[in-house]
């Protein structure tokens, strides 16, 4: 891997994204994407079903590789790790480390069914470690009560409705206060009554500058709240800037399809 061009420079933003590459085979998923969320950003990534967004999303926490252009995380380079002057292939246990500080929302939730609300919050505190088991579970009551959920913090996740339940993910998920929450469709699992409440919550998080990075195929909730719109599809940016340009007065043509298709059939897979 190539030296940083920009190592040291201050304000550089918490992800970064050049030119990144990403295969699986054959099958070409991202060809060349650019992209960069700075502090306190709310980027949401919208675009049609296999256009690559998950994976992007994926790639930036390491749960995929990568294998062409670069991700930078603040100062690290996603894969790499510095030794000396070079950059080499990071050690399993630096990007566990580097993984445990950024948050991530799945569309299924995926939280540990043996566990409680409360422990499973808590969980996303000890990954980091060094957190006491009283002040866990009293933070962890605090993540519960901001997201209107600490009457059920001994309840299980099959005791919770979706929305519930993807609720305590989003708790979990900003436990250990990491700098940044992907979010891979947060609510495309739920039941359309319970969407709303799994909104409001990401509502609050974008006004209180969490810097986050949002899959979703909410487009009126996109317009909404964030700061930044990136169209992808077939693994490039078509088209990129603030919500009231790209959603209201998108300029490509495929993107004007897309919103199209969507804004017409909601129900339709995007
Ligand atoms: N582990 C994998 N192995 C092989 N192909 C994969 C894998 N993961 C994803 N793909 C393929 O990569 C392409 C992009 O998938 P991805 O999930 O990133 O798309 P997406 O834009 O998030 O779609 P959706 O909105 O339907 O979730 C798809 O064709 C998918 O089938």
């Amino acid at each position: 891997m190539t030296a940083p061009a920009v190592d040291g420079v201050a304000d550089v933003p918490v992800v970064s994204l050049r030119g990144v590459r990403k295969n699986f085979g054959d099958l070409q998923v991202l060809d060349g994407i650019d992209l960069d969320v700075h502090a306190g950003e709310a980027a949401f990534v919208i675009g049609p079903s296999g256009s690559g967004k998950s994976t992007m999303l994926r790639c930036v926490n390491s749960l995929e590789t990568y294998q062409g252009g670069q991700i930078w995380v603040g100062d690290y380079l996603v894969g790499a790790e510095r030794k000396g002057d070079r950059w080499v292939e990071a050690a399993p246990k630096v990007t566990a480390a580097r993984r445990a500080d950024i948050g991530m929302v799945f569309q299924r939730f995926n939280l540990f069914p043996m566990m409680t609300a409360l422990d499973n919050v808590v969980s996303g505190m000890r990954m980091v470690g060094g957190v006491r088991k009283q002040a866990a579970e009293r933070r962890g009551m605090e993540l519960l009560d901001r997201v209107g959920l600490s009457a059920r913090a001994g309840f299980y996740p099959s005791q919770l409705s979706g929305g519930q339940q993807q609720r305590v993910a989003i708790a979990r998920a900003i436990a250990a206060n990491p700098r940044l929450v992907l979010f891979d469709e947060p609510t495309s699992a739920l039941d359309p009554e319970l969407v709303g409440e799994v909104l409001d919550v990401m509502r609050d998080l974008t006004r209180e500058g969490m810097t986050m990075m949002v899959v979703t195929h909410e487009i009126a909730f996109a317009l909404e709240v964030a700061d930044s719109v990136y169209f992808i599809d077939h693994g490039v940016v078509v088209e990129s800037g603030p919500p009231s340009q790209v959603i209201r007065d998108p300029q490509h043509a495929r993107t004007r399809e897309f919103l199209t298709r969507v804004r017409n059939d909601p129900h339709e897979e995007p």
